[in-house]
């Protein structure tokens, strides 16, 4: 069989291209309404080099890592098996604190998050719930600031 790193490059090599490979967070943005909450506006780049913006509140990050760790980790965190990882940990919930600072203080920490989940195995990748949060939906590409 192929060397590992030889074999981790061929398996990079046959992901396709509209996998997500890096995403940050360029801005954040208020939604005012009933109740006002913030948006991350977050530019992802895929395999094949494309470049587009997708806008993901906390609580959408919060159902991501809820289906991975239901999913993927480990019982054992010391002991992954061939399905499973070790997720990188989400910022927790806030319940009281202004919501612009919350949201700022966020952002390095969402970007770790991301780094780390788009850093595992190229297997992981090709999940249906991280590629549906990375995915641009039509709202993401009609959306008017
Ligand atoms: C003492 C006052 C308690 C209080 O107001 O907390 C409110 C809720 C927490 O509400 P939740 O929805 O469970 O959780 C909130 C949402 O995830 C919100 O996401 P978004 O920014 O996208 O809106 C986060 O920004 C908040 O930091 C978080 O607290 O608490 C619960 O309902 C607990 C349920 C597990």
């Amino acid at each position: 069989p192929l060397p590992q790193q030889l074999r981790d490059e061929s398996d990079f090599d046959q992901l396709p291209d509209n996998v997500p490979i890096s995403a940050t967070i360029a801005d954040i943005e208020e939604k005012k309404g009933f109740i006002d909450y913030f948006r991350f506006v977050i530019e992802v780049k895929t395999k094949g080099g494309s470049k587009y913006l997708i806008y993901r509140r906390y609580r959408e990050f919060f159902n991501l890592h809820q289906v991975l760790e239901a999913r993927y980790s480990p019982e054992d965190p010391e002991k992954p098996t061939a399905n499973t990882c070790v997720l990188p940990s989400l910022p927790g919930k806030v319940f009281m604190g202004v919501k612009q600072e919350i949201a700022e203080s966020r952002i390095p920490e969402l970007n770790t998050y991301m780094k780390g989940l788009l850093g595992l195995p190229t297997w992981f990748l090709l999940s249906d719930a991280l590629r549906m949060f990375f995915y641009q939906t039509d709202r993401d590409s009609k959306h008017q600031p």
